[in-house]
């Protein structure tokens, strides 16, 4: 066999770089010319031949023609980076996606936004997101907000810290600006929208965060959690809000109690939904989504086109895991909903590094009493699979003269409540 064909040349492939099905042409012809030359040396050494002036010649006019091949006609495209909105193809899409490690799961998904000027968000709150100094949108905002504006279903799933909270507020913040300013007339009637989350402090963030929006447009926001006097909160409720973020337990307290209704409210946010169950409050945010109008669901079908102009619930979820009560909640209340993971859904966040030590049961004790030790003053949290244990452990640490707070009456809320 002619030894070009025992040694055929592999086409590199350059996927990603802008090349008509990653081939980088002239990257080809180049290597093809130093190819041959090498199979024709090795050859005519083996016959103990010399290269002829014309075969040198021959030779070099090959290098010189890869070399200056031009690969216009190869290169297909611009980095999305340098195009205009309305040049961007289904590919430069595909891999703003991919850049940004957003995924979809849905039908009829509005395009991400790619900055903020790009949003469809009002001036106002454009303003207000450049007074908060936020630069560009965070991937769960590029992918979330041009779904809440459309008023569709969304379920998230994203890191902590991604920043979720805009990615649902900013949206919010729009369709009330679209309602009747709250009056003497509508008070009564209780917020236009609620944000439920597990637990006070997380409550209390999302508390600061929509404030930071809010306020610019006159939109007033309450936040009914425990620890507090549930009748100011329900008097709170009665002067007028927009917005209550809650607590459920508190909430549906509150609804329970009457010091609130939700007849008005068409817009919710469930976020954390996963660790609202685990503390066993399905129950509760099945009653507060219960209390609020069926009347503005979104049609059964989902190939029916959503009216812009109508106002719609809308349900916005965050979750990290899907457990199947999550799932259960997000059947019976959500319709058509679009989910959006960015990054690897269930994988550990990148902000945190993972550490495995196998050891014998007889060794814990020490290891975690070192490694303890090495925090130096910093604080570390104890994570124990029953209360028993952690009352032993919390003891032990004390003892060994680590200062330690036992917080493992918490579980006594938990879905297991041991
Ligand atoms: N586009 C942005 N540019 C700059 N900073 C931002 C942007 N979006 C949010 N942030 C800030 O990032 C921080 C985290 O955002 P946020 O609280 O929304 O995260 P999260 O995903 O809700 O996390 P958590 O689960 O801890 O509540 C906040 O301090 C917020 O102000």
């Amino acid at each position: 066999m002619n030894a070009l064909y025992q040694n055929p040349h592999e086409a590199r492939l350059l996927f990603g770089r802008g090349f008509r099905a990653g081939m980088d042409r002239r990257e080809q012809k180049k290597l093809a010319a130093k190819n041959e030359k090498e199979t024709r040396d090795e050859i005519r050494k083996k016959d103990g031949l010399e290269e002829k002036p014309e075969e040198a010649a021959a030779q070099k006019i090959k290098e010189e023609a890869a070399d200056s091949y031009d690969t216009f006609d190869m290169r297909v495209d611009r980095h999305w980076t340098e195009k205009k909105l309305e040049e961007m193809t289904e590919r430069d899409w595909r891999i703003f996606r991919e850049d940004f490690n957003i995924s979809y799961k849905g039908s009829k998904i509005p395009r991400p936004m790619r900055s903020w000027a790009e949003s469809k968000l009002t001036l106002e709150l454009l303003k207000a997101v450049e007074r908060a100094g936020y630069k560009t949108p965070s991937p769960i905002q590029m992918a979330a907000i041009p779904l809440g504006l459309q008023q569709r279903d969304v379920i998230g799933v994203a890191e902590t810290g991604s920043g979720k909270t805009a990615a649902f507020v900013l949206p919010m913040l729009t369709y009330i600006t679209r309602l009747p300013p709250m009056s003497e007339e509508n008070e009564a009637e209780g917020p236009y929208a609620v944000v439920m989350a597990p637990t006070r402090e997380l409550a209390q963030q999302i508390e600061d965060e929509t404030v930071k929006f809010a306020h610019y447009l006159g939109i007033k926001v309450v936040s009914i959690v425990g620890g507090q006097s549930i009748e100011e909160q329900g008097f709170k409720i009665r002067q007028g809000c927009e917005v209550v973020i809650a607590t459920p337990g508190r909430l549906i307290d509150c609804l329970e109690r009457r010091y609130a209704v939700l007849n008005q409210c068409n817009y919710v946010v469930l976020d954390e939904a996963d660790r609202m169950i685990d503390m066993g409050f399905e129950p509760q945010v099945m009653g507060v989504l219960d209390a609020m109008p069926s009347s503005n669901l979104k049609p059964e079908n989902e190939d029916e086109e959503l009216d812009e102009k109508k106002i719609y619930r809308t349900t916005y979820m965050f979750s990290a895991t899907m457990p199947p009560a999550v799932e259960r909640l997000a059947r019976k209340y959500l319709r058509n909903p679009v989910v959006v993971t960015i990054g690897t859904a269930g994988k550990a966040t990148d902000l945190i590094t993972q550490h495995v030590i196998m050891m014998k049961e007889s060794e814990k004790m020490y290891r975690l009493h070192k490694l303890l030790d090495e925090l130096g003053d910093k604080t570390a949290i104890v994570f124990i699979n029953t209360k028993k244990s952690a009352d032993g452990l919390s003891k032990a640490l004390d003892k060994g003269g680590l200062s330690c707070d036992n917080f493992a009456w918490w579980e006594v809320t938990g879905a297991e409540g041991n």
